[in-house]
């Protein structure tokens, strides 16, 4: 898939000109996304007669991931397709949560199935993740989609990795041969994320915890994502001039006034005049992750018709 008519000069190379601090605009982005996974799923339905459904389970009452499921509720239905709720209590076994998954495996009308993490402890969330359907598994955090993902196969890809690769596709068009450094390597993020952008031909490295100067690493970034949740890390001798930044990270923090906002991983005020472009949160990566959970459930759903059941 090598593509040897693409120039030396890549966009990050020539962003260098007065042009900093773009702001990437994912509220929009994931708006725009949404429109046109509504009208798929208008054509979807009229061509197979089938609507897609998705199922979200929430262990337990934390209420920030009250709100957030609430959300992706809401979403689903704007969309056109439809969703199913399981609110279980924190006192929710392993073997009752496995036995719910069989029951949505096994049911045609749903297409796609989330559990949202974390889950309370004594439950075995890999031992959950893996008991979901791979061609239902719309978080792509089970070990055949993870797999695939890792060989360069086609499968269910997490949703937040796909929102930044898409923000970054149309940002800076083809990426091979781009500098792509990762800070951070966890399996919901870091990982992959680094072999998405691998698969798209960027030369990538991932800085974690034992990383030895980080500094020196994210300073040669072209693309530089960030997803370790430790607000405000990347500051502004972080980042190359020019290059685009993605902030994965979301903290709630206390303001001076007494009430909260959400922050990123990266310092935004002072990398802003930096960077060439830099998505802010909130309103960067996570509308994006939520509109391509949507975008997973239709692929599921094709999937669910396109293979034998
Ligand atoms: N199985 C699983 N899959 C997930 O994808 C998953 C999960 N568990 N557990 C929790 C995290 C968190 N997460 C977010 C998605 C969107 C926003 C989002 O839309 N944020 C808005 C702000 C929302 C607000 O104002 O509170 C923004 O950044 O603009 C945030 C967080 C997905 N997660």
């Amino acid at each position: 898939m090598s593509d040897l008519t693409t120039p030396a000069t890549r966009p990050a190379d020539t962003a260098s000109g007065p042009e900093r601090g773009r702001r990437i605009d994912g509220k929009a982005f994931a708006v725009s996304l949404r429109k046109q996974i509504a009208a798929d799923v208008v054509a979807f339905h009229a061509e197979y007669g089938v609507t897609p459904g998705l199922a979200v389970v929430l262990v337990g009452n934390d209420p920030a991931s009250e709100i957030y499921v609430r959300n992706k509720a809401l979403e689903t239905h704007h969309v056109g397709m439809r969703s199913f709720m399981h609110m279980l209590p924190e006192t929710t076994t392993e073997a009752a949560l496995l036995t719910l998954i069989g029951r949505l495996n096994a049911d045609p009308e749903i297409h796609g199935i989330l559990v949202q993490l974390p889950l309370p402890n004594g439950i075995d969330a890999r031992r959950i993740t893996n008991a979901i359907d791979p061609k239902k598994d719309v978080d792509g955090l089970g070990e055949v989609n993870a797999g695939r993902l890792s060989l360069g196969l086609p499968g269910l890809i997490p949703c937040t990795p796909l929102g930044c690769l898409m923000l970054l596709q149309s940002e800076l068009g083809n990426l091979r041969g781009l500098n792509a450094v990762v800070v951070g390597a966890s399996n919901l993020v870091g990982k992959p994320m680094a072999l998405l952008l691998l698969n798209e031909g960027c030369t990538v490295s991932i800085v974690h915890i034992d990383t030895i100067n980080p500094q020196a690493l994210t300073r040669t970034a072209d693309i530089l994502v960030v997803a370790t949740g430790v607000s405000g890390l990347i500051r502004h001798d972080w980042v190359k001039p020019g290059a685009t930044v993605i902030d994965v990270g979301i903290t709630r923090v206390p303001t001076a006034s007494g009430k909260t906002k959400l922050v990123g991983d990266v310092a935004f005020d002072e990398v802003a005049p930096i960077a060439g472009r830099i998505t802010p949160v909130p309103g960067g990566v996570g509308p994006m992750t939520i509109a391509c959970l949507l975008q997973n459930t239709l692929t599921a759903a094709r999937l669910s018709l396109s293979e034998s059941a």
